[in-house]
């Protein structure tokens, strides 16, 4: 089994394309759960129990856990999703890039100790810096291309020759070439959909996970529409604060499922 079969799965067993994000903001968390020792645990676990019939992926965001020393927490988390959902794949969010010596210990991090199905990265240091991650063709590799924030438009919006967008050439090179074992996907923001469309237009059919809707304000419909593929499928549309911090009561995890059920549906309204 690989990510890309086991998204493809996903998409038909759960008629989904929402990717619940898990962004654990102790700050946010309910009452019960502030000041338990494995309370980023506790919260996770009942997020997932509660969407995972509703989503395609989970994508824990690792600073969330790196921030509060919860490592071990994550590890726990990922083990009890392959546990307990085996049919829905993990992304974890952690956006890494460096040389290929370090890129090998990140890519040993995300898929060996935490056993994630598939990593975020940056293309920003090459082909050197992502050659490691395809010595695991089972395991995706989803790249940062157009970004959902405002910020993002710094450089993945700059011209290049041909009067090319440099984001549009990261498309074509990840889809094009970094592509060789059919692992690749990539990142393009909810909030942009006039890019996503266009990025649509140069991948084919590739995945693309889609983060900015919720929490970001990005349009739901605008995203269906500019993102799917003719089959309606390939996107993994991601939101995280809208759907975990839905309540702040014990119901947590039951305004959570009703925000990803409304969410899913939507998307569904479009494909
Ligand atoms: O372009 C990007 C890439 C990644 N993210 C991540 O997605 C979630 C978004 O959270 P929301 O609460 O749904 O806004 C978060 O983990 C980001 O690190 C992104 O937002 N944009």
């Amino acid at each position: 089994m690989s990510f890309i079969s086991d998204l493809q799965t996903a998409w038909a067993h759960n008629n989904s394309l929402l990717c619940v994000g898990l962004d654990p903001d102790l700050s946010k968390f309910p009452a019960h759960l502030q000041g338990k020792p494995d309370a980023i645990y506790a919260f996770c676990t009942a997020i997932v129990d509660a969407t995972a019939d509703l989503a395609c992926a989970f994508k824990p965001q690792i600073a969330y856990f790196a921030g509060e020393s919860a490592e071990a927490q994550l590890e726990a988390l990922i083990d009890y999703i392959h546990l307990n959902h085996p049919q829905i794949p993990v992304i974890l969010d952690a956006k890494r890039g460096d040389i290929g010596a370090t890129a090998a210990q990140y890519a040993r991090e995300a898929f060996v100790r935490y056993q994630a199905d598939a990593l975020t990265v940056s293309p920003y240091m090459g082909i050197d810096s992502v050659e490691p991650y395809l010595e695991y063709p089972e395991c995706g590799l989803i790249v940062l291309c157009r970004t959902s924030n405002p910020g993002g438009s710094d450089l993945q919006n700059l011209q290049i020759e041909g009067g090319k967008r440099l984001y549009q050439h990261v498309a074509q090179l990840v889809a094009e070439k970094w592509n060789r074992h059919g692992q690749a996907a990539l990142v393009v923001g909810a909030t942009f959909p006039a890019e996503l469309a266009d990025v649509r237009s140069r991948v084919g059919d590739l995945p693309l996970l889609v983060p900015g809707i919720g929490a970001q304000g990005g349009d739901v419909e605008a995203t269906v529409k500019a993102g799917k593929t003719a089959a309606g499928n390939g996107l993994m549309i991601s939101s995280s604060r809208a759907i975990l911090y839905a309540s702040q009561g014990e119901d947590f995890a039951e305004a959570a499922r009703a925000v990803a059920l409304a969410t899913r549906d939507q998307i569904n309204q479009y494909r």
